[in-house]
């Protein structure tokens, strides 16, 4: 049995028949019904409508995925009420180990269905069912902040909108020796996905995406494919390390003003990196290079040659549930000693309990259940599994939530132990959408 195929959650199968609603899993190999669940999920974010060609590359290229419906027998036998997708995908964490990852995409409730505690069914469903497969943690990337914190997500990493006036680029970093060229995104794909990988090594909060994924993003697939371009780097020695897919819009009222809308830039070396952002800033008849979703700590910033050429934008991007407390804590590395009492308070009940985290010198934790006294000097907090899961990739600081009351500190200065025992060698940051 695999993610895919585990049984549905009883108990949110019950909540749902009280209501005469049915929870199952969609058979992917029902075109009719597959079908009727993208165009549910389509609908659900406002977006149009596939033709049978989107439909149907979608049905030869989505990878394995556990894909549920609600139904309604009083509607529409074939068309789900409510969607979602989940799936195991490895995130790298803290010390460059990978934890699998519990992905949820695609929660949706019809606006015939909203507010009846359908999307409460669906996410609790999800939870309970990766919780039994052995899962040790839940993740997902939320369309308005207010959904997910009630389940026990905490937001783990941020993203930034970035937008650079190339005007005002003064460029100040190094000239790259190697090449960027132009590349079909069918012959870039492998190069990408094993690029991707090579970053994923070294980058806390990346996870592994599929072909399908990465040919939307380098236009191979996808609706706007027409639109996109696509460069690779090769370092001096001729080899890939790295590519960016962009695409181009006009400013009506001035040719020399493009706006280039970056889908992809990644580098598996920071050489890469600063020469693909270098060939885009340096494009002629472009005025703005916009890029959503970058890393906060993003290394362009330092060689503009100046600071407010980019405006920055940051919004809230992984949010991390914590299911099994001790495999995802034993899971990462940590930057300073400490030995720290978690009272945890998670009201679904996965991840409840004291616990001591035990850090040694050379960065790996311990965890066991605390039944008894802490141990002398031990530091000791209160906090929610969000909060929990917020700090776990070292992308937020537990400081500021003491600050703001969300962590209770239960020894003087003991978020300070948190903080510096959590700290990560780069800002966790989700290379590309979900
Ligand atoms: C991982 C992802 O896929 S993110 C994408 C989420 N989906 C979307 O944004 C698509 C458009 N929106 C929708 O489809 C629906 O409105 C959903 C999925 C957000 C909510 O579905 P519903 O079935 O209406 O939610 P449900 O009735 O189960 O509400 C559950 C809880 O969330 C709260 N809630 C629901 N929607 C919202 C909202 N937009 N903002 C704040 N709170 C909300 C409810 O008040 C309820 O709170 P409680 O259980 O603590 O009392």
């Amino acid at each position: 049995m695999s993610f895919e195929d585990a049984p549905i959650d009883a108990a949110s199968a019950e909540r749902l028949a009280r209501s005469g609603l049915e929870l199952r899993l969609v058979d992917r190999t029902d075109q009719a019904a597959f079908d009727a669940w993208l165009q549910a999920d389509n609908r659900g974010f406002h977006d149009p409508a596939d033709d049978p060609a989107g439909l149907a590359e979608v049905r030869a290229h989505q990878p394995s995925r556990r894909t549920t419906g609600v139904y309604d027998p009083q509607g529409l036998i074939d068309e789900p009420v409510g969607t979602t997708q989940s799936w195991v995908a490895p995130l790298t964490v803290p010390g460059g180990a990978a934890v699998p990852l519990w992905s949820i995409a695609s929660v949706t409730v019809a606006p015939t269905h909203r507010r009846r505690g359908i999307a409460r069914a669906l996410l609790e469903s999800e939870l309970r069912t990766a919780a039994a497969d052995g899962q040790p943690i839940a993740g997902l990337t939320a369309s308005e902040a207010t959904l997910y914190g009630r389940y026990g997500f905490g937001v783990a990493t941020f993203g930034e909108t970035t937008e650079i006036e190339t005007a005002r680029v003064r460029w100040t970093g190094p000239d790259a020796p190697g090449r960027t060229r132009f590349a079909d995104p069918a012959a870039l794909l492998p190069e990408a996905l094993a690029i991707i990988d090579r970053l994923r090594a070294v980058q806390p909060g990346a996870i592994a995406y599929d072909d399908f994924k990465v040919g939307l993003a380098i236009g191979l697939y996808g609706r706007d494919r027409a639109r996109v371009r696509a460069v690779r780097y090769a370092d001096a020695a001729g080899v890939p390390q790295g590519f960016a897919a962009y695409s181009l819009s006009p400013d009506p009222r001035d040719f020399t003003k493009h706006t280039v809308t970056v889908r992809a830039l990644l580098g598996a070396t920071d050489e890469a990196t600063a020469a693909l952002w270098r060939f885009l800033l340096e494009l002629d008849l472009v005025a703005t290079v916009r890029a959503a979703d970058r890393p906060v700590d993003e290394v362009v910033n330092w060689q503009l040659g100046d600071l407010r050429a980019a405006r920055r934008t940051r919004a809230d991007r992984l949010w991390l549930r914590i299911l099994d407390l001790p495999v995802a804590l034993e899971a990462r590395r940590y930057a300073a000693p400490a030995a720290v009492v978690l009272e945890v308070d998670d009201p679904l009940g996965f991840a409840a309990g004291r616990f001591l985290l035990e850090v040694g010198p050379d960065g790996t934790g311990r965890v066991q259940p605390l039944a008894g006294e802490a141990p002398r000097g031990a530091a000791s907090v209160a906090l929610p599994i969000a909060e929990l899961s917020a700090i776990y990739l070292g992308g937020v600081a537990p400081v500021t939530l003491a600050r703001a009351g969300r962590i209770a500190e239960l020894t003087p200065g003991a978020a300070l132990v948190l903080e510096r025992a959590f700290a990560a060698e780069r800002a966790p940051w989700m290379t590309l959408e979900f």
